[in-house]
C-alpha cells in the first residue's frame, strides 16, 4: 500500500513531493496586494499548506529604503524547488520587478528558504544545491528576522542549518526584530490580476 506522499499518477508513475518554504516580500508599489498576489497564485496552484501573517519589517542589508512587507509561505507539492524558483520569477517579471541595487528596493521578491524531499519511507530529506543560480537552504535566511519571524509562526518546530529557528531568530539583530510588526492575515486577491501600474 503506497500511504506516504507521492502522487500516483493515472498511468502508475509516482512523483515524488517536495516541503519548499518560500519568503515573498515587496517595498514597492501596493506591496500588500502584491505579496498576496503571490500568495492566491500558489493557492491556485493546490500547493499551499500553511501561510504566515503578512508583517511589516525594516528594512535588512543596509540599504536606506521603505519598509518591506514580508510572508513566508510553505507549500506542497510535485514542483521542486528549481520550479518553486522559475514560478517565482515569472511573477517577479510580472511585478515589473527591476534589479538595480543589491538588497535595495523591490516591487516584488520570490526566495526560497529550504526544501524537503518527502520519502515515502522514512523522514523528510533536506535539498542542497550549490548551484548559484539556486542556493539551498538559502545562504542569508538565517540572518534575517524578516524570513524567520513568519516561518516561526506557521513552523514552529523547523530547523535550518541543523539548528531550530527560533534560536536563529534569537541571534539576529534586537532592534531588527524590535521594528517587526504583525499587520494580519494576508487579504483575499484577483490571481490573474497583477497588482502593478502600467506606466
Ligand atoms: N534560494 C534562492 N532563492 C532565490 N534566488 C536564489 C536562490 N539561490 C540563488 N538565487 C539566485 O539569486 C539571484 C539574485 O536573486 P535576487 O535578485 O532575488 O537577490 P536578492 O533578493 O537581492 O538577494 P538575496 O539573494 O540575498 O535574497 C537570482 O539570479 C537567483 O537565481
Ligand atoms: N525587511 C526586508 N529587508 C530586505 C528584504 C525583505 O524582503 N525584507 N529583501 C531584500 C532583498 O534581498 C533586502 N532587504
Amino acid at each position: 500500500m503506497n500511504s506516504g506522499p507521492a502522487h500516483t499518477s493515472p498511468l502508475g508513475f509516482s512523483a515524488p513531493m517536495y516541503h519548499t518554504v518560500l519568503s515573498l516580500g515587496s517595498n514597492l508599489g501596493d506591496s500588500e496586494a502584491l505579496v498576496a498576489w503571490v500568495v492566491a497564485n500558489a493557492r491556485q496552484l493546490g500547493s499551499v499548506k500553511t501561510v504566515s501573517s503578512m508583517y511589516s519589517t525594516p528594512p535588512w542589508g543596509g540599504v536606506e529604503q521603505p519598509d518591506f512587507r514580508n510572508v513566508t509561505m510553505a507549500v506542497e507539492s510535485e514542483y521542486t524547488p528549481r520550479q518553486w524558483l522559475l514560478w517565482g520569477s515569472n511573477l517577479e517579471a510580472r511585478a515589473m520587478r527591476t534589479r538595480e541595487v543589491r538588497w535595495g528596493p523591490r516591487t516584488l521578491d520570490v526566495d526560497v528558504i529550504a526544501s524537503w524531499l518527502l520519502a515515502d519511507d522514512g523522514g523528510p530529506l533536506d535539498v542542497f544545491s550549490d548551484d548559484p543560480d539556486l542556493l539551498l537552504p538559502h545562504p542569508r535566511a538565517h540572518e534575517r528576522a524578516f524570513v524567520l519571524t513568519p516561518w516561526l509562526e506557521i513552523e514552529p518546530h523547523a530547523r535550518l542549518h541543523g539548528r531550530p529557528i527560533d534560536e536563529l531568530l534569537a541571534e539576529t539583530r534586537a532592534d531588527e526584530r524590535a521594528a517587526i510588526r504583525l499587520i494580519g492575515p494576508v487579504p483575499d486577491v484577483d490571481p490573474d490580476q497583477p497588482p502593478v501600474c502600467a506606466e
